[in-house]
């Protein structure tokens, strides 16, 4: 038998603690796994300490996921470097504007056969144009990128709530193994080895949840939410068919695709943060910062990547749902013309 894989988690959110809690106690129960699991944990100061002695010494993350206890066998390092050099699998679970200057940080000082599991919903913008997270620390650290998406609110997760999820493996053998380190009793996971689809359903149906968050603010009702899922959907499976060729169909009917949907239309930041925006006239920056204690949303910068590719390629008029969720978050579109996009939608003609 092989020698135990080493378990880093990059990341300490909201989302990365909930998924620490499974992780850990795998860790600690398989024999294919070592038990200590290193958590990289973006140091700060909480009510005078310093999050990773509370981590260490109480098992509890109180900014990001209070409430909960991690496992024991999670430990909190603040050098991203020290944390990740000795691992064999790197999971991936930060807001995504911080995963360039991560791996910056790494470039150099990995295993050269460690393998990565990205978590992370969203898109990276660069000079060269938008790309997959997975594959921008593919390209920076040559590392293999496999991907974990679904209906996953963390909350839920760590209070044990039954749901599923999905991984998009790149390697049959590599998608069996991270399946083995995730899954659990209440945490279902299903393989499929359409990655790049699994990614970018997680990335684009944070845009949709901003839509969803609208029309709640404006008052309508769950017909209009329903429409506003299913006219994202459309735009999310045309995108991928018009920029990611090959992707399979069937992988929108897995829960990274229409189950995270209606998870998060309902339930997310995305679309709390988002109904605030049409209640309040407070900007999106505001009500991230007022109502969301340091955790991040990623639906309205995705929507702006998105957006520049859109114009780019001089496509918007295939998605002008999309597009109207970027110019009413940041280009001052009043969000009552949201409804007249719908109406007039291509779908419709
Ligand atoms: N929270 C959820 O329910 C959930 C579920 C599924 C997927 N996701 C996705 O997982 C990813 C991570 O989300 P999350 O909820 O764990 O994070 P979060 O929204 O809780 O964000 C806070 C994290 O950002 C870190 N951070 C803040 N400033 C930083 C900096 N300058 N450099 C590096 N890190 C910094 C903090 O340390 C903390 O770990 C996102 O792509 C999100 O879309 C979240
Ligand atoms: O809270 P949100 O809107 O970031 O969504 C969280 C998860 O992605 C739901 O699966």
């Amino acid at each position: 038998m092989s020698a135990p894989k080493k378990i880093a988690i990059i990341g300490s959110g909201n989302w990365g603690s909930a998924i620490g809690k499974i992780i850990g106690k795998n860790a600690a129960q398989l024999d294919q796994f070592e038990t200590q699991v290193n958590m990289w944990v973006f140091e700060e100061m909480v009510d005078g300490r310093k999050l990773t002695e509370i981590i260490n010494n109480d098992h509890e993350n109180v900014k990001y996921l209070p409430g909960h206890k991690l496992p024991e066998n999670i430990v909190a390092i603040p050098d991203v470097v020290e944390a990740c050099m000795s691992a064999d699998i790197h999971v991936w679970v930060l807001p995504h504007q911080f995963v360039r200057g991560v791996c910056q940080k790494l470039k150099g000082n990995i295993k050269p056969d460690a393998i990565a599991l990205s978590l992370i919903k969203g898109l990276d913008e660069s000079k060269t144009g938008v790309d997959l997270i997975s594959n921008v620390i593919n390209k920076e650290l040559g590392v293999e990128v496999n991907v974990l998406m679904g209906a996953n609110l963390a909350k839920e997760v760590a209070n044990g709530h039954f749901c599923e999820t999905t991984i998009g493996c790149r390697n049959e053998a590599n998608g069996q193994m991270l399946k083995e380190m995730v899954q659990a009793d209440n945490f279902r996971v299903v393989v499929v080895e359409d990655a790049t689809t699994v990614e970018i359903c997680g990335a684009l149906k944070n845009i949709v949840a901003t839509g969803a968050g609208f029309v709640d603010g404006l008052g309508m009702g769950d017909n209009t939410k329903a429409a506003v899922i299913r006219l994202g959907l459309m735009e999310m499976v045309k995108f991928t068919e018009t920029f990611y060729q090959g992707s399979q169909t069937s992988t929108f009917l897995e829960s990274c695709g229409i189950a995270d949907l209606v998870t998060t239309c309902y339930g997310g930041r995305n679309r709390r943060v988002a109904e605030a925006f049409v209640t309040s006239g407070k900007t999106i920056d505001e009500l991230e910062q007022e109502m969301l204690n340091g955790q991040k949303i990623q639906g309205p910068p995705t929507a702006k990547e998105v957006y520049h590719l859109l114009t780019e390629k001089k496509c918007e008029d295939q998605f002008p749902l999309f597009v109207a969720i970027h110019k009413i978050c940041y280009e001052g579109m009043p969000v009552k013309d949201f409804i007249g996009c719908l109406k007039n939608h291509p779908e419709h003609m």
